[in-house]
């Protein structure tokens, strides 16, 4: 049981939109010495399946999409006796180190009794860099209305979504996912640019060094030229962004538009249960490059693959600079009532960015077409 070990063993290390991570820092022990602790939040927003769902997706799930050996270990653990008395502990110990955008969203769910142990991937290592490379490629023209074809398939939606938030960035997703040095080198010089420029607010790019996230302004504590070769290094021999790419783009065969037309011709269902998920993964495996037809009949089929393919160009990855390990993380489950604010916000990218005037579009390449 968590509360077993004090507040103080756990050191806070970073946190998302839904879950808060600590470190365990305290005598050893064999159940949470080199793990993390992966907290949830609560806020008024918060969509996401208890903690002991979330293992079983990843373990289970996840699992038979990507290697494991490029996942962590992740297990359920109970907060135990005592838990609110606990957690409201550990919530006011990591209080200042909180980024305030966040503190003002969110706290740490203290009436929650599950949590999750995952393998430690930050603190082990002098040097580690998590990158968060989102959506890998361009979309079919297929199932793409007219208006939006031409737009679609030349820029991509990370630098079209850029452009609606106001966040310009010569940072392009599909160069990071090309396979090419030279390409993939521009997308981490990209990356490094928009870390320091954004001090960090931008969540592409993070460096741990000794388990501590350092901000932008600490970045002459490490070389840019030695860290960049080095990813460069790691990255063009990890077969995990192709693996990515090729999981969000098979399960994204129709686009948001095509799976919409569908599910206004039926009914789009509810959250899958586990073992529909496993039906389904086995069904996917059996031809991941030859989905069903797009029909009302197979609606169910493309709304699990979108649903996946979500999870796929939301997560990030953890590179040890040292062991040359690349590592998969947040592969979180999302929900099927988020459909419908995915078309809304892919109509919204696609207004603002139909205003450019087309000699100012970015032009980006998918390497696989
Ligand atoms: O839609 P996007 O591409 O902005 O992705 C959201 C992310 O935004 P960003 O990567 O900053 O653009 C967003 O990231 P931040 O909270 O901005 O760090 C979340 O990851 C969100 O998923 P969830 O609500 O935590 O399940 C993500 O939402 P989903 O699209 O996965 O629903
Ligand atoms: N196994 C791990 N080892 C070390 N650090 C981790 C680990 N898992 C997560 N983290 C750190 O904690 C942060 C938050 O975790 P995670 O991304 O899983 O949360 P989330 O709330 O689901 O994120 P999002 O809102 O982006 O979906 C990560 O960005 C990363 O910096």
């Amino acid at each position: 049981m968590l509360t077993d070990t004090l507040p103080t063993n756990w050191s806070y290390v970073s946190e998302g939109g839904e879950s808060i991570v600590f470190s365990y820092k305290g005598p050893d022990n064999p159940l949470y010495t080199g793990t993390v602790l992966r907290l949830r939040k609560c806020s008024l927003t918060n969509r996401n399946p208890p903690n002991a769902e979330a293992v079983v997706f990843h373990e289970e799930i996840m699992a038979r999409l990507i290697d494991p050996t490029f996942l962590p270990k992740i297990q359920h653990v109970h907060v135990g006796q005592g838990a609110e008395l606990w957690l409201n502990a550990l919530a006011a110990l990591c209080e200042p180190q909180r980024p305030l955008e966040r503190k003002r969203t969110d706290r740490i769910d203290s009436r929650c009794q599950n949590a999750a142990l995952a393998t430690d991937l930050v603190g082990c290592e002098a040097l580690t860099i998590e990158i968060k490379p989102k959506w890998g490629f361009l979309p079919s023209p297929t199932h793409l209305s007219e208006a939006t074809q031409p737009i679609k398939t030349r820029t991509c939606r990370f630098c079209m979504h850029s452009h609606l938030k106001a966040q310009p960035s010569s940072f392009c997703p599909l160069d990071l996912y090309s396979g090419e040095e030279c390409r993939i080198k521009k997308a981490l010089e990209g990356l490094w640019e928009v870390w320091l420029d954004s001090d960090g607010a931008i969540n592409n790019f993070r460096v741990f060094v000794h388990g501590k996230r350092i901000s932008s302004e600490e970045s002459s504590s490490i070389s840019k030229e030695a860290t960049i070769s080095a990813l460069l290094g790691i990255l063009t021999t990890s077969p995990v962004l192709r693996t990515l790419s090729r999981l969000q783009r098979t399960l994204d065969a129709l686009d948001i538009e095509g799976l919409a037309t569908l599910w206004n011709a039926a009914d789009v269902g509810g959250n899958p249960t586990v073992s529909e998920w496993h039906e389904f993964i086995t069904s996917y495996l059996s031809s991941p490059n030859a989905p069903p037809p797009a029909t009302p009949e197979h609606l169910r089929y493309h709304v699990l693959a979108y649903l996946l393919s979500a999870t796929f160009k939301d997560c990030s990855i953890i590179v040890g600079i040292a062991s040359r390990t690349v590592t998969v993380i947040d592969l979180a489950l999302k929900s099927i009532d988020r459909l419908s604010k995915w078309e809304q916000l892919d109509r919204e990218i696609l207004s603002a960015y139909a205003a450019v005037p087309v000699q100012d579009r970015k032009i980006c390449v998918d390497a696989a077409i």
